[in-house]
């Protein structure tokens, strides 16, 4: 059998940190194949240096400003990730309690968290508090008015931020496009002003800044720039009334290379966005930016196992060992992600439905993919860092994959594979009373 050669090697995001050597796939300087030999499929591997890489761009776009970068956790929670980021230097963005604690664990301060989200519970609220956190960034009036009362009962000041929704198409996935006022996030521009005006009048709360984020997966700039100047409209409006803002945070959303999308560099979208800060005389504020996708994306693959080729009457199937509770984008939006052979091998090649073991019809990873595979080789499924492992559930009761982090040829187990067991830890069997009789 001969073997091909990287010249035949199919498109590969996520390079130089994702590659081919010796007709192999390797992350950084560890053989993929040798990883999943180790610590079997499905399995995602991580590439620190892709991560730090990804950082670098918007640190550099970000140069010589006031600026913190709070890498949002929801893209990819693992601690060991989270730690990547807090020990060079990010803040978090968080949406949750339970994000909140993992990033506290990931040794972030709490000063240098954000708290996001639409539905912030009052147990959250107080946490955060009580934890000291940098700002919440406030999505509607009642929740402006249930931190208040969280504060006053706890005797402190909440910092606060409002998400304000410009109404700006991000043109992504509607799934994924937050900041149309169709959409359930934020405070709509046209009310954000009298927003303001009773932020400020309630004694439990202290604004600091002004938030927006309108979606995700945004491969333009245009759309931050009209984003921009909507908030920065704000910004003026707000400031004017006699309320200051210290602080301006753009969100997140940047897109990366799934199939060939072009998105703006981190850096050259920033230098961009801060000639139109600057031009409109915002230069001197503090910036904050959630990045997520951006950050993790292209620093992931999961690696997977093909199990069955099924030759049907009128497709082929390729039915491998991941499925939709490990890789849920292709079922909820339909998400591409390039499909590659771990080994570049001489085989017969067809057309194929690369689908999961799931029972659903749904549990497809890619549709027409060409592929030169037979079964127990090995796919790399990619671009997966980012709203892969973090939304896995254990639909099937599917153990969720083990991960693993490579930096340079160090490796590292961060997560264990989930076992039958550690899911069936926290439920009970029926008891006595409840038996139905027979
Ligand atoms: C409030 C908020 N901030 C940041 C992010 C991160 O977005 P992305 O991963 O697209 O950069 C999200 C998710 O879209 C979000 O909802
Ligand atoms: N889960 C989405 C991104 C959601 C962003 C969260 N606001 C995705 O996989 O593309």
């Amino acid at each position: 059998m001969t073997t091909p050669t990287e010249a035949s090697a199919p498109r590969l995001p996520g390079q130089p940190f994702f590659h081919y050597r010796d007709a192999q796939l390797w992350v950084e300087d560890v053989s993929v194949s040798a990883l999943a030999r180790a610590h079997g499929t499905p399995l995602f591997i991580y590439s620190q240096g892709a991560m730090l890489s990804a950082l670098d761009a918007y640190r550099r776009g970000l140069a010589g400003r006031e600026a913190l970068i709070c890498y949002a956790v929801k893209a990819n929670s693992s601690l060991a990730v989270l730690q990547t980021f807090v020990q060079a230097g990010c803040g978090l963005d968080i949406v949750s309690g339970g994000e909140l604690i993992r990033a506290v664990r990931a040794g972030a301060d709490p000063r240098r968290i954000i708290f996001s989200g639409v539905g912030k519970s009052r147990a959250d609220m107080r946490l955060a508090l009580e934890l000291g956190i940098g700002c919440f960034n406030v999505e509607s009036l009642p929740e402006l008015d249930v931190l208040n009362e969280v504060t006053s009962l706890l005797g402190r000041r909440a910092p606060v931020s409002l998400r304000v929704n410009p109404d700006v198409d991000a043109r992504t996935h509607p799934y994924i496009s937050t900041g149309l006022k169709d959409n359930k996030f934020g405070i709509a521009h046209d009310q954000a002003l009298d927003a303001y005006r009773h932020a400020a009048s309630l004694p439990g709360l202290e604004v600091v800044g002004i938030d927006c984020h309108i979606g995700s997966q945004i491969t333009e700039e245009a759309p931050y720039l009209d984003a921009m100047d909507r908030v920065l409209d704000l910004v003026a409006a707000v400031e004017a009334d006699g309320i200051a803002l210290r602080h301006i945070d753009f969100g997140g959303g940047l897109g990366i290379d799934y199939q060939g999308e072009t998105p703006p560099a981190a850096d050259a979208l920033w230098a961009r966005l801060l000639q139109r800060l600057d031009q409109r005389g915002f230069g001197d504020k503090a910036l904050l930016i959630e990045p997520g996708r951006s950050l993790v994306g292209n620093a992931g693959i999961c690696v997977t196992e093909s199990l069955y080729v099924k030759h049907g009457a009128h497709k082929h199937f390729l039915i491998v060992d991941a499925a939709m509770n490990d890789l849920p984008r292709p079922a909820m939006y339909e998400a591409y992600h390039a499909i590659v052979p771990v080994e570049l091998l001489d085989r017969p090649s067809h057309v194929y439905d690369v689908v999961g073991p799931v029972c659903e019809s749904g549990d497809w990873l890619g549709r027409d993919r060409r592929l030169a595979v037979a079964s127990g080789d090995l796919l790399a499924v990619c671009s997966t860092g980012a709203y892969c492992m973090s939304m896995a559930s254990n639909y099937n009761t599917r153990g969720r994959a083990a991960e693993v982090l490579v930096a340079g040829n160090q490796t590292q187990v961060i997560r264990e594979r989930e076992t039958v067991d550690d899911q069936l830890r926290l439920e009970h069997g029926l008891a006595p009373a409840l038996r139905p009789r027979t």
